[in-house]
């Protein structure tokens, strides 16, 4: 059989960019290597944990704020099976809805390990052992990543775990150690610290989420810090061993002591690497760089020029929708349109509670790069929407320019961040002044008057609430 687009993986930028191609009138299959459609994303991460921290914030509130709301509750008890088992329904639903999109676009779907017989043609490996061979006028490589590990946290998926099994544990962990405070570590270790498991998070860095502005990570710290945690920065893990009942891990101390922690369970979160795996490669002569990432250009075309990749596996963010722009924009490509992607606007967001979100440019970034710049920032206690419903920890600051008001990069800790980043991302494609955002009315009340109170302070310090 002979497609116009071959699409190898079905995660968001699979599955997006695939509908894409049949949109333009494609001829278009998807290989997928599991049995349900939808990727790392919908299967194992952002949907899972996103159910898994939706549940463990109602428990937490349960036990925590509801007294003070006036709802009293008695034997209030965690249940993880059935948490989980809601976390799979979610899941179940999900992909399924994945099929069903691509049957409504006529797209075949293949189960099996796709790989390059040559650059058109894609052999696919079925679960029973069966083999199909198909050819492409284009293929797109979208395979995306998998957990990093080192040798010397060797994953046995029972006590050192990565972020997929963190989501199918079946007891709360007494004391989980958590290996990385990144993007998984603090959304997944929010999660078992709610629901009573003492988190410790060893971190290379010297704060959570060290990639966002810096300001993000030490509020996230405090609000976790409230849940019992403990951080331990600047610290190298030199080693994790599995004792049976127990996970040991040696710790390197900034003074350079040797310090070991005992936990039952121990979180390794310090990366995803590219997934290329029996793809084969070098049968299409498609080269990768010395991460192991696919080499693509501006077009996301690889050396090979009918041969692109997009999402986990190239170079940049690993993020669902960024794959998805990356999707669309393959699709529109080969088609002869000429779409664009603004890389410098694409949000990201961690979602613990608060979710902190962010766009733009940090504070660390434009000092580097030494872009005159002013700062307006503004506290989410300050706002009436926050104090009725109790979520008042967190902030929303604003970069602009100094000298022309462009808002540069948004930057917010608070309940809801999530939602509200597009609002700056709106803002910031249309070249918004923080005053422009200033002068937009803003309903009251709501949590997004944040964001115009933050632009006020940076326009003119001249924040109305505070
Ligand atoms: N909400 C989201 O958008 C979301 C959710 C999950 C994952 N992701 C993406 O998936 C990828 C993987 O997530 P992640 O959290 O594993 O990676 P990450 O890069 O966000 O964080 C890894 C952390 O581990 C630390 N680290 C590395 N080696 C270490 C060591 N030996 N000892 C102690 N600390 C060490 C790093 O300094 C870093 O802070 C990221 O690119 C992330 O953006 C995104």
């Amino acid at each position: 059989m002979e497609y116009d687009v071959i699409m190898i993986g079905s995660g968001p930028g699979g599955y997006t960019g695939a509908i894409r191609c049949a949109q333009l009138g494609l001829k278009t299959a998807i290989i997928e290597k599991y049995p349900s459609l939808g990727g790392t994303c919908l299967n194992v991460g952002c949907i899972p944990s996103k159910a898994l921290l939706d549940s463990s914030e109602h428990y937490y509130n349960a036990a925590h704020t509801f007294a003070e709301h006036g709802i009293k509750l008695e034997d209030l008890k965690v249940d993880l099976p059935q948490m989980i088992a809601r976390k799979t329904n979610v899941v179940d639903q999900t992909t399924k809805g994945i099929v069903f999109l691509m049957k409504k676009n006529k797209i075949d779907e293949i189960h099996g390990v796709g790989s390059f017989v040559d650059p058109h043609t894609i052999k696919i490996t079925k679960a029973d052992g069966s083999e199909q061979t198909i050819t492409g006028k284009n293929i797109i490589i979208a395979t995306g990543s998998k957990p990093m590990s080192f040798p010397s946290m060797p994953i046995d998926k029972k006590r050192v775990i990565t972020s997929t099994e963190a989501l199918t544990l079946q007891e709360v962990p007494k004391h989980l150690i958590v290996i990385g405070a990144g993007v998984i570590g603090a959304e997944l270790g929010s999660v078992y610290a709610r629901l009573g498991a003492k988190v410790s998070f060893v971190e290379f860095a010297d704060s959570m989420i060290p990639t966002m502005d810096k300001t993000m990570g030490k509020e996230l710290q405090k609000v976790i810090k409230k849940l019992g945690a403990d951080f331990y920065f600047s610290h190298k893990v030199t080693k994790v061993e599995n004792t049976g009942d127990e996970v040991v891990v040696s710790v390197d101390t900034p003074k350079g002591e040797q310090i070991t922690l005992t936990g039952d369970y121990c979180l390794v979160s310090v990366g995803r690497r590219a997934y290329t795996d029996g793809l084969n490669l070098e049968a299409a002569g498609v080269k990768a760089d010395n991460r192991g990432r696919v080499e693509v250009d501006d077009y996301l075309r690889t050396n090979v020029p009918h041969i692109y990749a997009l999402g986990d596996v190239i170079r940049g963010a690993m993020l669902a929708h960024k794959a998805e722009e990356e999707g669309t924009f393959i699709a529109e490509t080969i088609v002869g349109q000429k779409p664009h992607i603004h890389y410098r606007l694409i949000p990201g967001v961690v979602y613990t509670w608060p979710e902190v979100a962010a766009v733009g440019y940090t504070e660390e970034e434009v000092k580097q790069e030494g872009i005159p710049y002013k700062v307006g920032s503004f506290p989410f206690k300050a706002l009436g929407r926050a104090r009725a419903s109790m979520d008042v920890d967190g902030l929303v600051k604003v970069l602009a320019h100094k000298e022309t008001d462009e808002i540069l990069g948004v930057h917010m800790i608070g309940a809801r961040a999530a939602d509200m980043i597009a609002e700056a991302v709106v803002a910031m494609e249309f070249r918004a002044s923080a005053e422009d955002v200033s002068r937009m009315s803003h309903a009251h009340p709501t949590y997004t008057e944040a964001f115009k109170e933050a632009c006020l302070a940076a326009t003119d310090n001249r924040a109305i609430n505070m």
